[in-house]
């Protein structure tokens, strides 16, 4: 498969740490094809810039409309634009995207001031709103942010009018980033805004003075990332790891301030921010560790399957009864709970945590979107298990700050059962989320579209089991796949 196609539209750093340099380095070790669009050449060392040489607009729409005829991007990151005409002809651009290409994902990095503190740009933020409507998210630290705002920005709420005031010019998102607010409580952050949400990527204050073209290294990450199909909030996980490893790693060249470093895709787990979201209760929880490894986990709509299954050897299952409380469904909570005593098995209720505490479940089994609402100090305490269905990276760093019992993962293929609304995962990916959070001791299982077909390809990623729907309860016998099933799974526990 060809790699996918990102522009970088920016500046060139003479000295190699920012800029189309720190740009094309990053694309590199994300697997994309980059192209650049340069605005201006600097003169520039690790302790001063001496020129800046802007091209003219002209030269600028040669460059763009000669990359949009033979390699149309994915996506674009954009830099140092260094003058009005510059931003213009770029802003007319992206207007004027011919209906026939597909409109890539912008990102625009609004580069003012440099790491040596000299003024790259003769834009004025009026200047700047031209632009905003054509991008899809911008990535200004605080000091860009006051300057586009023109609002101080030293607390949350004034972090959050200022960014409100970029959404409100027509970009979609604003990550505002670096961002050293009491409010976080010491730690620096990336703070996203969308006009529904807002979520902050926070790490400890890292102490280096090697941090030049963080800026420019964390947007051309995004775009990379988002070129390759990852949501924008994966996306931004994932730059903000590239960046934080990079700045560990980060050396002088020079007598000023050094590169950040560009270390390959991000697989370690130190790297990746804290994610704070308001669906995220903070809590302090650990959750008791599951009694046997998951392997074969079957998701099922009632006791009667849970009996067959259990009958069949089976013990790691799911009552999945999509539906709200009533005197029934209780009943059959209730009914599980006993079969789980009876059989020493590990049964998860979906969904209805409040009963699988009331009757002693094993297990509870949450969503995202169900973390908001369950009590987890309660279910912790009792004693109950918890598994949580995660999406993506940024799911899955939430599920990691409650410490569950174990992290589904999904959907790996696509399912029949549920309507998605993220896209699937495939093996690659899983592997990647296994191989991340197997610095933990928290098991992982794989959902979505599993069977016997894909069933060694998805085990081949390390993940310790596989939850199932159709697999079980759409087979001809039921009894003949969960034998297959098995059979396959023991092998492959015995390689
Ligand atoms: C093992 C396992 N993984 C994922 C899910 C999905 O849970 P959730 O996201 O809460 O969606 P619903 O199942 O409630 O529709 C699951 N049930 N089990
Ligand atoms: C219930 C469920 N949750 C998913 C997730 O990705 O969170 S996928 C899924 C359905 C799994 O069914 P099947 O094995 O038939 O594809
Ligand atoms: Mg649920």
């Amino acid at each position: 498969m060809s790699k996918p196609v990102v522009w970088t539209i920016a500046g060139s750093d003479s000295g190699g740490g920012a800029g189309i340099q720190a740009d094309l380095h990053t694309f590199a070790d994300f697997a994309v094809h980059g192209c650049s669009v340069i605005t201006a050449v600097t003169a520039q060392n690790s302790v001063t810039t001496r020129g800046i040489y802007g091209l003219s607009s002209t030269e600028i729409k040669a460059q763009l409309t000669c990359l949009l005829d033979d390699m149309p991007p994915q996506a674009i990151k954009i830099g140092l634009i260094s003058n009005s005409a510059q931003l213009q002809a770029i802003a007319d651009f992206l207007n004027r995207w011919p209906e026939r290409i597909e409109r890539p994902f912008v990102v625009w990095d609004p580069v003012n001031i440099s790491t040596q503190r000299d003024c790259l740009s003769s834009l004025t933020p009026d200047e700047c709103r031209a632009l905003m409507t054509e991008v899809d998210v911008m990535t200004p630290n605080t000091d860009e942010l006051e300057w586009l705002s023109g609002t101080a920005v030293f607390d949350q709420p004034s972090l959050v009018r200022a960014s409100g005031m970029l959404l409100e010019s027509g970009c979609k998102a604003v990550l505002a980033t670096g961002v050293h607010v009491d409010d976080d409580g010491g730690r620096v952050c990336d703070h996203l805004y969308r006009s529904d949400r807002q979520q902050r990527f926070c790490h400890e204050y890292l102490s280096t003075t090697h941090d030049h073209g963080t800026g420019c290294t964390l947007s051309a990450a995004i775009a990379a990332a988002v070129a390759h199909g990852y949501p924008l909030e994966d996306a931004l996980v994932l730059a903000h790891a590239y960046v934080h490893k990079g700045l560990r790693c980060a050396e002088g060249v020079g007598s000023g301030p050094g590169p950040v470093a560009h270390t390959g895709w991000p697989t370690e787990l130190e790297n990746f921010p804290q994610v704070c979201c308001k669906t995220l209760p903070v809590s302090d929880v650990r959750f008791a560790p599951l009694k046997y490894s998951p392997a074969l986990y079957p998701v099922v709509d009632s006791v009667e399957w849970l009996q067959q299954l259990l009958e069949l050897g089976l013990r790691t299952l799911q009552l999945r009864i999509k539906r709200t409380p009533d005197k029934s469904l209780e009943q059959q909570i209730k009914t599980a709970v006993a079969l789980s005593r009876h059989y020493d098995a590990q049964i998860f209720i979906n969904d209805h945590w409040a009963l699988a505490l009331k009757y002693g479940a094993f297990g509870v089994h949450l969503g995202q979107q169900d973390l908001a609402d369950a009590d987890l100090n309660a279910i912790a305490q009792a004693g109950l298990r918890l598994g949580i269905s995660t999406h993506g990276y940024t799911e899955m760093l939430i599920a990691l700050r409650c410490r569950p019992s174990y992290i589904a993962l999904g959907h790996i293929f696509p399912t029949r059962t549920k309507v998605m609304p993220s896209q699937p995962q495939g093996t690659k990916r899983l592997r990647d989320y296994v191989a991340l959070l197997s610095a933990t001791d928290i098991p992982t299982v794989a959902i979505g579209g599993i069977n016997l077909a894909n069933l060694d390809e998805v085990m081949a990623t390390g993940v310790d089991g596989v939850a199932v729907v159709t697999a079980i309860t759409q087979a001809e016998s039921v009894e003949d796949a969960v034998r297959r099933l098995m059979a396959r799974l023991e092998v492959r526990c015995a390689e």
